[in-house]
């Protein structure tokens, strides 16, 4: 199993054809906002005047973190696996959400420190019980970061012979906010102090041990040059499945409906392998995570929805889907002047 980087800039022939039959529709120009930009994009994206949004599929991708030895997170690291039992009974909140707004869910396990038995829904992908605690030493190998990008990869293709052309991407992992803080500091220069947050509801006490933490691991490195090694030393499992699932299904022509902070972090991974990957995606929504409005801004990014979420799992992804289909709808159904007979504007 190999990684495949290679994912070209968008096609931006068909550009001039969508703006014209989003033009053409029953409204004054741009009245539509950014439903708009998001039926250009996804036209763009499948390279097609009628896109179509088939099989929505919501993957939650769950690892262990080492560092939650460290106490940076409010929650045991049991909550992982717990929580995966919930995902796969339909108790969570993105099985909710999911099910009410049209996403099937499928749960994996990147990474979880946990022997779940016999799953039949559970995809097991596990690279290893957990990362290495990367306060004290690199969370995983080079050979292991790229194991977990190519199963994403793969997993990723996985979907497209399902027929899915829209990729909802949510995690779960006790500590992945350090992971996902770490990511930002490294990849792009965040100072900690700004990328760091509460996560799952650290108090202030919390927050101050969770910075010094997180200053100890980023002071054992110095600057790396290569993303790949910075993902072993500071990513999770499933922050590597995810950024080798974006790649795939950007690869495969697929939409990206990118979740909160953590699902951010992947994807940043993934940009600085592949570029053009942030033309695939769609940012659900801005986090209230303190650190994800400048991972936003590093990613050029601006997210659909502020509704203070910091949940993950795909909560955000799953509740921004409808606006997807919205914009869809708008450019495959909505009249236009000539079919309706309604008058252009004068002047
Ligand atoms: O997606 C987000 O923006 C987000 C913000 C804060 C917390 N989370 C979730 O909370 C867990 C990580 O928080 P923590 O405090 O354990 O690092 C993990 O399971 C994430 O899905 C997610
Ligand atoms: C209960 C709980 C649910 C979650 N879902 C995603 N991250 C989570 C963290 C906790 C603690």
């Amino acid at each position: 199993m190999s990684l495949n980087l290679n994912l070209a800039a968008l096609p931006t022939s068909l550009d001039a054809a969508l703006r014209a039959k989003i033009d053409g529709k029953t409204k004054p120009l741009g009245a539509l906002g950014r439903l708009e930009t998001l039926a250009l994009q996804i036209g763009r994206i499948q390279q097609s005047l009628s896109p179509k949004l088939s099989e929505p599929h919501l993957v939650v991708y769950a690892g262990d973190h080492g560092i939650a030895e460290e106490g940076v997170s409010a929650f045991p690291q049991d909550v992982t696996w717990q929580m995966v039992l919930n995902f796969l009974a339909g108790g969570a909140a993105v099985n909710v959400l999911a099910r009410e707004l049209g996403m099937a869910v499928q749960v994996v396990d990147a990474g979880v420190k946990h022997d779940f038995g016999d799953q039949p829904t559970l995809l097991d992908a596990k690279i290893a019980p957990g990362t290495r605690n990367s306060a004290v030493e690199p969370a995983m190998d080079r050979a292991e970061a790229e194991l977990a990008l190519a199963r994403g990869q793969a997993h990723a293709e996985s979907l497209k012979a399902r027929g899915c052309r829209v990729v909802g991407f949510g995690e779960m992992g006790i500590a992945n906010t350090s992971a996902a803080s770490l990511l930002l500091h490294k990849l792009a220069g965040v100072p900690l102090a700004q990328a760091v947050g509460r996560g799952t509801g650290l108090d202030d006490d919390g927050l101050a041990r969770k910075l010094a933490v997180l200053e100890r691991a980023a002071a054992r490195t110095g600057e790396i040059a290569d993303p790949i090694d910075v993902l072993a030393e500071y990513g999770g499992f499933e922050i590597a499945m995810m950024a080798g699932a974006m790649l795939g299904a950007a690869q495969a022509g697929m939409v990206l409906l990118i979740d909160g902070f953590i699902a951010s972090s992947a994807l940043l991974v993934a940009a600085k392998l592949a570029p053009a990957i942030t033309e695939y995606a769609v940012f659900a929504h801005q986090s209230a995570e303190a650190g994800h409005q400048a991972m936003l801004a590093a990613l050029g990014a601006q997210p659909l929805l502020a509704l203070d979420l910091r949940l993950g799992e795909g909560s955000g992804a799953a509740l921004a889907f409808p606006l997807l289909r919205a914009s869809v709808a708008i450019l495959n159904d909505m009249a236009s002047f000539a079919s309706a007979g309604v008058s252009e504007r004068g002047e």
